[in-house]
C-alpha cells in the first residue's frame, strides 16, 4: 500500500493563475508536515491541454509562465473526477460561471466535505457572495464552506514571496483545519469567523482598484489616489457592516490588506483594467485586452444594487459604474470620485451613518 493512501485527497477547481498558485501553496504546505498532509492535490483544468501539462510537465504556461509545480499536484479535465473523494474542494472559477458547474460538483461531492471559496465576486442578478451561492446549489451547512481572502496577488505567492491571508468560516474549527492545511513556508493563514466582511472585503476591493487604475490612466498622482483608496475602505466598510460583518476584519488583511496591495500592483489585473479605462478605452475594449479574470468589471454593477438595498452609500462605486456603463466620460471621474456632501471623515463608517 503507498505511504499516501490513506491521506486526504484536496480538489482545486479552476486552473488559472490563482487555483494553480493555491495548489502549489497546498502541495509546499504538505511537504512541510508529514502528519496531516493531503495524500493528493488534484486540480480541475476546463481544457484538457492544460490539465495534461500539469499533469506531464509540471507547468501552467498559460497562467504561470516556466514555473515548475510540485509533482503532488495532478490535473483532470473531469470535474467529477477531481471532486469524488475528495474532503476538502477549493473554488478558483471566476464569479459569475461558478453556478454553471455546482450541479456537478454536487453530484460528485462527498459527504462532509469542506467548501472553500478563493474567489472575489458578487454575483449578478442575484447579488449573492459565493458562500451564499454554494450554500445554495451544493446543499452544504455553512460550518462546512469557508472562504479564504487576503493581500494575495498569485504571481508573488508562486515566486514564493511571503505573505498573509484569512481563511473564515463560520466554525472556527474548520477555518483552523483549512488554515492548517494551507500554511506553508510563504503563505501565513489567519483564522476569522466574519464570513461576510472578509468577502464582502475581497469583492469591493477589485472595484476601488478599478477606480485607482483609472486615476494612474488619467495620470493623477499619489494624492488623488491614496485619497479614493481610504474613502473606498470606508465605502466597503459600510456595505460590510450593513450586511451583518464586523468592522474590524476590514481594517485586517482581508480589507486595508488586500485593498493596500491590489491598487498599488502593476499584477493587479483590476487596476491594470481600470488604468485601460483610464486612458480612455472602452469597457468593450478594456475586455478584449484582458486575458485574465478582473472581477470587479462585472461584480461592480451588482454591489452598486446591493448598497441601494440596503441604503449604503458607494459614491466611488457609483462612479466606476457610471464609466463602465458609458453615463461618465472617465475624464469627469476625478471629481466625481470625491464628491459627498461635506462632513467629519469619522461619520459615515456604518451605514446608520
Ligand atoms: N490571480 C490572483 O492573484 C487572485 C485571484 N483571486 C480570485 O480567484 C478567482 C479566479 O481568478 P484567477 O485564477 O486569477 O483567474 P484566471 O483568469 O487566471 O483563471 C480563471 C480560470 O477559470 C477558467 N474559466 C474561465 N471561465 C470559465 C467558465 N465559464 N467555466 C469554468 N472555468 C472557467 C479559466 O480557464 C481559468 O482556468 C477570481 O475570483 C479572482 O478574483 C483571488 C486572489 C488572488
Ligand atoms: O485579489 C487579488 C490580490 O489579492 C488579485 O487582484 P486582481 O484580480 O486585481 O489581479
Amino acid at each position: 500500500m503507498s505511504s499516501t493512501a490513506h491521506k486526504e485527497k484536496i480538489a482545486v477547481l479552476g486552473a488559472g493563475s490563482w487555483g494553480t498558485t493555491f495548489a502549489k501553496v497546498l502541495a509546499d504546505a504538505a511537504a512541510g508536515d508529514a502528519e496531516g498532509a493531503p495524500g493528493q492535490i488534484v486540480l480541475w483544468a476546463r481544457r484538457p491541454e492544460v490539465a495534461d501539462e500539469i499533469s506531464q510537465r509540471h507547468t501552467n504556461t498559460t497562467y504561470l509562465d516556466q514555473l515548475t509545480l510540485p509533482e503532488l499536484i495532478t490535473a483532470t479535465d473531469q470535474l467529477s473526477a477531481a471532486v469524488s473523494g475528495a474532503g476538502v474542494v477549493v473554488l478558483a472559477l471566476p464569479a459569475q460561471s461558478l453556478r454553471d458547474h455546482l450541479p456537478e460538483v454536487r453530484q460528485a461531492l462527498a459527504p462532509g466535505a469542506v467548501v472553500v471559496s478563493l474567489i472575489k465576486g458578487l454575483e449578478r442578478g442575484t447579488h449573492l457572495r459565493m458562500s451564499e451561492v454554494i450554500a445554495a446549489e451544493l446543499g452544504v451547512a455553512d460550518d462546512h464552506i469557508a472562504v479564504l481572502s487576503g493581500p494575495n496577488l498569485a504571481m508573488e505567492i508562486a515566486r514564493e514571496e511571503p505573505t498573509a491571508s484569512v481563511v473564515a468560516c463560520r466554525d472556527a474549527a474548520v477555518a483552523e483545519r483549512i488554515a492548517g492545511l494551507c500554511s506553508a513556508r510563504y503563505f501565513r493563514p489567519y483564522t476569522n469567523t466574519d464570513v461576510t466582511g472578509v468577502e464582502i472585503a475581497g469583492i469591493v476591493k477589485n472595484v476601488i482598484a478599478l477606480a485607482v487604475g483609472m486615476c494612474d490612466g488619467q495620470q493623477l498622482g499619489d494624492n488623488s489616489k491614496a485619497s479614493v483608496i481610504t474613502r473606498g475602505l470606508a465605502e466597503t466598510t459600510r456595505l460590510a457592516v450593513a450586511l451583518g460583518g464586523r468592522l474590524e476584519t476590514l481594517s485586517g488583511l482581508a480589507g486595508l490588506g488586500d485593498l493596500v496591495a491590489t491598487c498599488a500592483s502593476p499584477l493587479s489585473r483590476n487596476r491594470s483594467a481600470g488604468r485601460l479605462l483610464g486612458q480612455g478605452y472602452s469597457p468593450e475594449e478594456t475586455a478584449q485586452q484582458m486575458t485574465q479574470t478582473a472581477e470587479g468589471i462585472k461584480s461592480a454593477g451588482a454591489v452598486l444594487e446591493l448598497a441601494h438595498q440596503h441604503q449604503v452609500e458607494m459614491p466611488i462605486t457609483e462612479a466606476v459604474v457610471a464609466v463602465l456603463t458609458g453615463k461618465l466620460a472617465v475624464e469627469n471621474i476625478a471629481t466625481l470620485l470625491l464628491a459627498r456632501e461635506l462632513k467629519a471623515e469619522r461619520e459615515g463608517l456604518t451605514h446608520d451613518r
